[in-house]
Parts: C-alpha cells; sequence; structure tokens
C-alpha cells in the first residue's frame, strides 16, 4: 500500500494532524515530503523534488513561493474564512486597548502594588483621569479589503455602532453576499478615507500591495487624526510614511500584529505578536482544513481551495481503475494531445474532467484500465505539461 510522506512545519493543531490514516507518515523532520502542512514559516522547495502539494494552515500565502510551486507542477492550498472570526475579535479588542489607554492603566494599576486598599483607591480615582479613552460608537470605519476578515470586520463595524465604509477593487461575490448591505462600498481609495475616524487593513501581501499604505495614494487622503489598523501583513504599510503621519498627526495611532524595529516602543503605536489567528479555535479550523485538502489532493487529485491551480473535484466510479491526473499549461490542444496518446494505447476513459484557472489547465482523466508508465512518461514530456500522476486508487482497497 502506497503511504504518503508528509512534513509539517510549525505546530500544526493536532485535531488536524489526527485526520491523516495509516496511509499517511507525518514527522515534522521528514526530508523527502509529498505533502507539507505549514503556518507561517517560509517554505523552500528547491530541497524537495518529490513534493506534490503544500497546504498553508491559514490565508496568507506570502511565505510560499506560489509561482515557482506552480512551474513545478506543485499545488498549494490555504483554508480561507478558518481563522476570520479570530482575526475580526482581536481587531476590535486591540482597537478597543487603544481607544481606552487599558494597557497603559494596567500598567499603572501594577504600579500600585505595596499600597494599603484606602491609598490605592484614592489613587485610582485621583489619576486615572490621564486615561480617559473614547468610543468607538459614532465614528467611522474604513475596511480595505473585503475579503472572509474584511466582511466580518465590516459587519462587526456597525455592531459598534458605526458607520463602515469598505474598499475592494476584485470583491469576491461569495463574500460580498455575506456583506451587510449598511457596508457602504467605495469606489476609491479617497473615498473610503475620506471620513475614516479608524483604517482597517485586509488585504493580501504581494507585489501590487507591498507599501500599500504609503504618503501617495493613501495617507494623503486621511481625515486628521485616524487610526490605522494593520492585521493583514506588515509590508503592505511604509513605515517610515506611517510615523512621518504620526509625527505630523495626520495620524493619530497606529494598532499593528507586526512588531518591527522602528515601532517597538513608539508611544502611538500598539504592537501585538502576530496574534491574529492564534485561538485554539482557529488552529484547529485551520489545521484540520489544510489535511482534508491535502489528503483529497494526494489520494484522489481532487483540488479544493488551491490558490495556484483550478478548483475541480470528482469522485471515482468503481469501474475506474487508474486516476491519472494532468497538470499543464494553459494553452490549446492538450486535452486532443492526452486522449490521442491514450486512444493509440486503447486505454478506455471511463470520464475526463478538465478545468483551467487561466494560467494552469488540470485534468482528471479516470481510465477503464491500468495505464503503463512509458504512456505516463509520453504525456509528461510533451510541451507544456507540468506534472503527470498516476493516483494509486489501490489504497482505497478498491484495486489489486
Ligand atoms: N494577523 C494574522 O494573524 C492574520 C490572520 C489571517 C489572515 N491574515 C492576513 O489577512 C489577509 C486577508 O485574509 P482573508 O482571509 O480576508 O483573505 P481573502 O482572500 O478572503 O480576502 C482578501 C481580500 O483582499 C482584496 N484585495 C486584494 N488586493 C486589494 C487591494 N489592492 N485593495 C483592496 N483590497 C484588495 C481581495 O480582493 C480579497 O477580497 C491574508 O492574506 C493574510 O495576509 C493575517
Ligand atoms: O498561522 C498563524 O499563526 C498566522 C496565520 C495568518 O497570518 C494567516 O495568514 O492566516
Amino acid at each position: 500500500m502506497k503511504q504518503f510522506k508528509i512534513k509539517t512545519i510549525n505546530a500544526i493543531a493536532k485535531e488536524g494532524i489526527g485526520l491523516f490514516d495509516t496511509r499517511f507518515l507525518v514527522d515534522p523532520s521528514e526530508t523527502d515530503p509529498e505533502g507539507i502542512v505549514v503556518r507561517s514559516s517560509k517554505v523552500e522547495l528547491t530541497q524537495f523534488p518529490n513534493l506534490l502539494a503544500i497546504a498553508r494552515a491559514g490565508a496568507g500565502v506570502n511565505n510560499i513561493p506560489v509561482e515557482e510551486a506552480t512551474e513545478k507542477g506543485i499545488c498549494v492550498f490555504n483554508t480561507p474564512g478558518a481563522n476570520a472570526n479570530a482575526v475580526v475579535e482581536l481587531v476590535y479588542t486591540s482597537l478597543g486597548i487603544w481607544l481606552r489607554n487599558v494597557e497603559k492603566s494596567i500598567e499603572f494599576c501594577q504600579g500600585l502594588t505595596g499600597m494599603n486598599d484606602d491609598e490605592i483607591n484614592r489613587e485610582v480615582e485621583a489619576r486615572k483621569k490621564k486615561f480617559k479613552g473614547e468610543e468607538m460608537a459614532g465614528k467611522t470605519m474604513a475596511v480595505f479589503g473585503l475579503g472572509k476578515i474584511g466582511v466580518g470586520v465590516a459587519n462587526a463595524g456597525l455592531h459598534h455602532g458605526m458607520r463602515v465604509f469598505g474598499f475592494d477593487p476584485f470583491p469576491a461575490l461569495d463574500n460580498i453576499h455575506h456583506l451587510s448591505p449598511e457596508v457602504t462600498l467605495a469606489r476609491s481609495r479617497k473615498e473610503a478615507l475620506a471620513q475614516a475616524d479608524f483604517i482597517s487593513i485586509h488585504m493580501p501581501l504581494n507585489k501590487n500591495t507591498h507599501g500599500y499604505v504609503t504618503e501617495k495614494d493613501f495617507l494623503e487622503f486621511v481625515k486628521p487624526g485616524a487610526v490605522l489598523i494593520n492585521y493583514a501583513r506588515g509590508p503592505i504599510v511604509d513605515e517610515d510614511a506611517v510615523l512621518a503621519a504620526l509625527a505630523s498627526d495626520k495620524l493619530r495611532g497606529h494598532v499593528s500584529d507586526f512588531p518591527s524595529v522602528k515601532f517597538l516602543g513608539h508611544d502611538q503605536i500598539l504592537v501585538t505578536p502576530h496574534l491574529g489567528a492564534s485561538t485554539s479555535e482557529s488552529e484547529e479550523n485551520c489545521a484540520t482544513m489544510a489535511v482534508k485538502e491535502l489528503k483529497n489532493y494526494l489520494e484522489f487529485g481532487n483540488i479544493v481551495h488551491s490558490v495556484n491551480f483550478p478548483n475541480i473535484e470528482t469522485i471515482p466510479t468503481v469501474d475506474v481503475h487508474t486516476r491519472l491526473t494532468v497538470i499543464n499549461r494553459d494553452q490549446p490542444g492538450m486535452i486532443a494531445m492526452i486522449s490521442n496518446i491514450l486512444g493509440d494505447k486503447h486505454i478506455n476513459i471511463k470520464n475526463y474532467t478538465n478545468k483551467s484557472n487561466g494560467t494552469v489547465g488540470y485534468n482528471i482523466i479516470d481510465c477503464a484500465g491500468p495505464v503503463p508508465v512509458d504512456v505516463q512518461e509520453k504525456i509528461a514530456e510533451q510541451e507544456g505539461v507540468l506534472r503527470v500522476r498516476m493516483i494509486p486508487l489501490e489504497i482505497r482497497g478498491r484495486q489489486v
């Protein structure tokens, strides 16, 4: 029976790892894995020649070289929405801490140690005015990126009594269906920023969003005295531009999940240690979703929640002997080429499913009989083919 070698990187919740059965050998020190489950650590592909797939237990995939993975025919998955609620809750927790000076007031209370109760009470009543804060209700929030997290932050803003603007140039319909109609969809950054007291960033880090929050086209439009919140990724924010905006009172504060040399110790900046997804619930959700995606791919070649391959899922019927999957560049003639090679060898195709995402085409070909290795090799050497795989259906006890 074929066993798949799985490498785990970072602590992956046991609820997810427990879903791997005896067909999987799971080992954090595996050196030649076919599958990887990872959280935020950087993944290098050069050391793993037999790698078929990477499941990111989380949303952001900036720690994975996705383009290189595509070229190598490695499928990359993430777990959309699995940690969204954890981030939404922390955004409002941290904003509340910032607005109400909670952090400084806790420090003050700790400093009262050693006094008696009368003294403590006198100090508390005399000094609490130093920590006077302000409320969210009645203010305006602008949310940038209306994905799984941004939609949750926008809706929760309404529940906090705020007026909410949302901005996303490429929103997914499924996410927008969950957005309250009371959230105003802004048509430009300027429109979203003009009235916002609080600005929350929820887009992925990629080459288009690196340094997105900078003076030009962003901070120049901010309402003076706004608070900027970044629970997306550090490099989306240009640190020098934010420090200059704080110094000139354009921004009043910055709340960030990404500590840095420039941000630590700054009186107007509150930082948390990349804590957005760190709840038991979120870690369990992410790990179980990631492991299910990886198993479905390794065992059946099915793709659900890939960030670089088209999503496509079929269950082999009982009369299928061998499942062949072919990953190719999206170019004309690939289906005909594959069918002809199989037809020439008199291999009967029971079911052929193909899908493209505009860059990569993915073919699931269920065959009635065995597919000799030389046929697999012949398809693999055709121009435009990135990878060919024979799925060992026998691991389900259905084949010899
Ligand atoms: N702090 C944490 O621990 C933590 C946890 C989870 C996610 N994240 C980060 O948050 C990001 C968003 O997560 P998600 O689950 O909502 O992802 P998502 O894919 O559901 O949503 C991202 C949204 O950003 C939008 N977007 C892309 N470019 C944009 C731009 N230039 N301007 C405005 N919108 C833009 C996309 O259209 C999409 O709707 C992740 O990529 C990850 O980097 C951080
Ligand atoms: O795994 C984590 O701790 C963080 C994950 C988070 O940044 C994400 O992008 O989902």
